[in-house]
């Protein structure tokens, strides 16, 4: 693996046109001497009057590469802005890349002396009064450069849309859709920026940049950067942008050849082929090879990152809150898990997704960002913070699992290796089905090589293990047994399962998760966590953009379980038809394990009660019903049967009623009435059913044309011939008026769903688009 150092550039005086003496002061002051490849390449194209696109690896100083440009065309504005005219707009996906790029820019403000004022729109208010007090702040600083997330900025450009309908490419199309006034004016935008302008677009953010877009003047500079460009940004480009120069920055290897890689030189990715049951002992035992490091694991849900960050945070840190039966229980904890992971340094444990109140997200970015020197510190995350964030010094990255939209991986990365600095990642791949997803990365400019799976000797010292993962042979007949029971290799098996395991036997491994059941055993949160977010990350895998990598059918879910540390499985249609006798199921009764939180325990147990009162009365009343395990799992899989008959019930009377349709519409050849039928398909059905208000209808209309004898005449032979036909089979067989019900039934399901949807259009359509930034 290439552990090159990342060529800077030219120093910041070299650039043409020459940069103004403040900026320079600025950036001497942040103590960068020289510009980065991406900055040497963007900022003179950028300020020679053109639109870029701008792709470069994480970590590349993209965000300099726009702040300086815009700073310099607001300096060389020939007029002033006015108070309540801004100059420049910066437009990011999240609100923590919003913050960030606002402090850079603010920093950068601040070193040159510029007396431009710049201003943070996010979403995230508490309440509408803050919103309200922020907008009126924001018109009290008159501010000259606006960076956001683009509902909110949308709302102050263009104004607050208060009536109307937006579509998805930004037009509004409801008549009478008013608009708010916009807090600021755009007329003298001179140059607008879309950063990580793919996700822009993946989070469905077109809306709103076409109406940004529509608001400001034509006359303007646009930039557009990303470390990963989408097939549909050329949409966008083409909307946003004129005859753009691509600024596309290439890394060069320590030999000094250009090779072509979506990642920086310095970074370097392993990927370990590893059961999923595995992956715990692995991540500590990683950890406990290197010094006090600061690490980013990424799983894929919320719920997976809570789980973990419970757990974690209980078996790494450790203190008499989290650990019920005082001193002495949190003393035998720490004594159990020494010989399996032990370090000389703390270890603070941090969480960031989506679901986050924004005031714990900032706090978590603050903390980890500011960890004392001699502790290590792990964030566990979601995407919501795969993009752009810069989080100093980050040693390694880890992918629990890879993340469903392949672009992420490149971002996720990125968080390490930043701005010339070394780094690491690892990916977790499950063996015998993912595998294709080295050389899939592989075709998308991201090398990888293999990472040591790593044992702990009798010593208690971590050594790196020989794992035959290569044979494809064995790689095909790996299947959820295949890879741990060391002794059961040596009993005679099925053909297909007589391949050796490719896995040492890893005791100290399921020692680990054994610890991890007994947490889980006595603290309720943990327990009830662990749960959801194993049924989060198994709904989850089915969103795998790759689908034809990561297939639902073969995910070794029982192992993925036993790796959650679940102390049962819980009931879901996923498990339907595995083998499930790999999983050992925790002798416990679930009802009697307690929240550690005293008030929390309280409520549950008089609402156990409760239930339990009620299930007593229930009993008496109706006869024994088979004794549920877990009643709310089996609810849910009787409501799913049900839910499947009724689909096939109503599939089997569509079938019927196009089939009886269609039949009609081949008996009956007259092309008027054809027409009329086409139009209104109930009319065949009713025919069929001999309805006399239609038939007669029927005739009126056939009557009322005396234009169209032949119609008249071919639709009272067909109606004469019809009932003939209908009464003589009624008298043998009278089911029919079932069917006609059903189809009167559906008409009116039909309307009443018409109406019930243009009811839920309208709610949603008030629904203010400002604080529609929901990442993850
Ligand atoms: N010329 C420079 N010299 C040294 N360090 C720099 C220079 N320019 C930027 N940096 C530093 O590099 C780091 C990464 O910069 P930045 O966040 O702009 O990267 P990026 O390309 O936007 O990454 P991503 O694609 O992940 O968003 C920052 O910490 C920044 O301070």
């Amino acid at each position: 693996m290439t552990d090159a150092v990342p060529t800077f550039g030219r120093p910041w005086a070299a650039l043409q046109p020459p940069l103004s003496e403040a900026i320079l002061d600025a950036v001497s002051s942040l103590g960068f001497e020289k510009m980065t490849p991406v900055q040497e390449g963007t900022i003179p194209v950028f300020l020679g009057n053109s639109d870029v696109v701008v792709e470069a690896a994480t970590g590349s100083g993209k965000t300099l590469a726009f702040i300086i440009p815009v700073l310099e065309m607001l300096l060389r504005r020939n007029t002033q802005l006015g108070h309540s005219e801004v100059g420049a707009v910066i437009i990011s996906p999240t609100r923590e890349l919003a913050k960030q790029i606002f402090t850079v820019l603010e920093e950068v403000i601040k070193l040159s002396n510029l007396e431009f004022k710049p201003y943070l729109v996010v979403g995230g208010s508490t309440s509408a009064t803050n919103t309200a007090d922020e907008l009126t702040q924001m018109k009290e600083t008159g501010p000259d450069i606006l960076v956001g997330t683009p509902g909110r900025l949308e709302d102050t450009i263009c104004g607050r849309l208060k009536r109307g309908k937006k579509t998805k490419s930004g037009t509004i199309t409801a008549t009478g859709s008013v608009r708010g006034r916009p807090s600021v004016s755009a007329a003298k935008l001179e140059v607008l920026v879309l950063d990580e302008a793919d996700r822009l677009l993946d989070m469905g953010f077109e809306a709103s940049l076409t109406a940004i877009f529509s608001s400001i003047p034509k006359q303007r500079r646009t930039g557009l950067f990303s470390a990963t460009m989408s097939e549909g940004l050329g949409q966008l480009v083409r909307a946003g942008l004129r005859n753009p120069a691509r600024v596309q920055v290439k890394v060069a290897d320590r030999d000094g050849s250009i090779i072509e890689r979506r990642i920086p030189s310095t970074l370097s990715i392993n990927y370990l082929i590893c059961p999923p049951d595995r992956k715990l002992a692995q991540v500590l035992r990683y950890i406990q090879c290197n010094n006090a490091q600061k690490y980013i694991i990424y799983f894929s849900t919320c719920a997976a990152v809570d789980y973990f960050f419970r757990l974690l945070r209980r078996m790494l840190r450790p203190s008499a809150e989290l650990v019920p039966g005082g001193k002495q229980a949190l003393k035998q904890e720490r004594q159990r898990l020494k010989p399996l992971f032990n370090v000389s340094y703390p270890i603070s444990v941090h969480s960031l997704h989506g679901q986050m109140v924004q005031k714990k997200r900032q706090a978590t970015f603050e903390a980890f960002s500011e960890l004392p020197s001699g502790e290590a510190g792990i964030l566990l995350c979601t995407d919501v913070a795969s993009r752009g964030l810069d989080l100093p010094d980050v040693d390694c990255v880890i992918q629990w699992d890879p993340p469903t939209d392949p672009k992420s991986f490149a971002h996720r990365c990125g968080r390490t290796a930043r701005a010339g600095r070394s780094g690491k990642a690892l990916v977790f791949i499950n063996p015998g089905s993912e595998e294709a997803y080295i050389d899939f990365l592989m075709l998308r400019k991201i090398p990888m090589t293999a990472g040591s799976y790593l044992l702990q000797n009798k010593s208690g010292s971590i050594v790196e293990a020989d794992v035959d993962i290569e044979s494809d042979d064995e790689m095909s007949s790996l299947d959820e047994d295949d890879h741990s029971d060391n002794e059961e290799s040596t009993k005679p098996k099925p053909k297909k399962e007589q391949k050796l395991p490719k896995f040492p036997a890893d005791p100290e491994s399921d020692q680990l998760l054994d610890m991890v059941r007994d947490i889980a055993a006595g603290d309720r949160e943990i327990y009830e966590r662990g749960k959801l977010a194993f049924v989060s990350f198994v709904q989850s895998y089915m969103k795998h953009e790759a689908i034809y990598i990561f297939r639902a059918k073969e995910l070794p879910i029982v192992d993925i379980g036993r790796g959650y540390g679940l102390l049962h499985l819980p009931s879901m249609p996923e498990l339907r038809g595995r083998s499930l006798d790999k999983f050992k199921r925790y002798e416990i009764d679930t009802d009697t394990i307690p929240y550690l939180d005293a008030k929390r325990e309280e409520q549950r147990l008089v609402r156990l009660a409760a239930e339990k009162e009620a299930q007593m009365a229930r009993k008496e009343k109706k006869p024994q019903k088979k004794k549920n395990d877990e009643a709310w799992s089996n609810a849910k899989e009787e409501k799913e049967t049900a839910k499947q008959r009724k689909l096939k019930r109503i599939k089997k009377r569509d079938a019927k009623a196009s089939a009886e349709e269609a039949r009609l519409l081949k008996e009956i050849n007259d092309p008027k009435l054809l027409e009329m039928l086409a139009k209104d398909p109930l009319l065949a059905k009713r025919m069929l059913n001999r309805r006399e208000k239609s038939l007669k209808d029927m005739r009126d209309i056939a009557i009322s044309k005396p234009k169209l004898p032949q119609v008249r005449q071919s639709l009272e032979e067909i109606i004469d011939s019809e009932r003939q036909r209908r009464a003589q089979s009624h008298s043998s067989d009278d089911s029919s008026s079932s069917d006609e019900d059903d189809w009167e039934a559906i008409a009116r399901k039909e309307k009443i769903k018409a109406k019930l949807a243009a009811k839920n259009k309208k709610r949603k359509f008030t629904f203010d688009p400002g604080f529609s930034e929901g990442e993850d």
